[in-house]
């Protein structure tokens, strides 16, 4: 099971996360959202092992893979080979399917500065889920890319059937989610998606 239990961060006097706990199902899409500067993306780097809690502990059974707010492409390389730099030797042929997912089929040859801010996204994002394995951490997938293509490609992850919690701001995606969790200062909430 994965969870943080109990986890306080400060950045000197300032409490980030207070006394939080979470756990996480095996699998399925949860939200992670609140105001700008809440903690969002500090809880997915404590899950990360990035960011050491000053108190509490996270638990974590196996691996993550963490999407970072910036896409991290490297300027020299393709997007297919962004993909099959990460995909193992026998399953280098998925790269096709990767890109399929987040709307890039027929951009296999351009490189990160022939593609658009909301495509450098999706392909970083596409990176992402192809090397994964364990828990996906992303932190504000969708940044850049139009509400109906976001909700398009949510609804694929949603079919791979693997734990990810993902930032985000927006109801119409966090909707599509399997649950919400809220942070906006103590007292900390866990809530169902709202209506879509
Ligand atoms: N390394 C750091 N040193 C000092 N303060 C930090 C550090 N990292 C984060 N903070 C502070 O912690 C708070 C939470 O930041 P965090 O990046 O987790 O917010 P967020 O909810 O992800 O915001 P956004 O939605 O804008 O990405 C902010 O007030 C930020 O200034």
């Amino acid at each position: 099971m994965i969870s943080v239990q109990n986890i306080t961060v400060r950045f000197g006097e300032k409490e980030v996360l207070h006394h939080f706990s979470l756990q996480l199902p095996e699998r399925g899409i949860v939200g992670l959202s609140g105001p700008s500067g809440c903690g969002k993306t500090t809880l997915l780097r404590v899950l990360a092992g990035l960011q050491r809690p000053d108190e509490g502990t996270a638990v974590l059974p196996g691996p993550v893979t963490m999407l970072f707010q910036e896409d991290r492409l490297l300027p020299w390389r393709t997007a297919e080979e962004h993909l099959t730099d990460v995909l193992p030797r026998g399953r280098r042929q998925e790269a096709a399917h990767w890109l399929a997912l987040v709307e890039l089929t027929g951009e296999e040859h351009a490189r990160p500065a022939q593609l658009s801010g909301g495509m450098r996204r999706r392909l970083a994002l596409a990176r992402a889920l192809a090397c994964g394995g364990g828990l996906f951490l992303l932190d504000e997938p969708f940044t850049g890319v139009d509400r109906d293509r976001a909700k398009r490609i949510l609804t694929r992850m949603r079919e791979l059937s693997v734990p990810i919690l993902l930032s985000g701001h927006e109801p119409e995606l966090l909707a599509l989610c399997q649950s919400v969790v809220w942070l906006d200062g103590p007292p900390l909430r866990l809530v169902p998606p709202p209506a879509p």
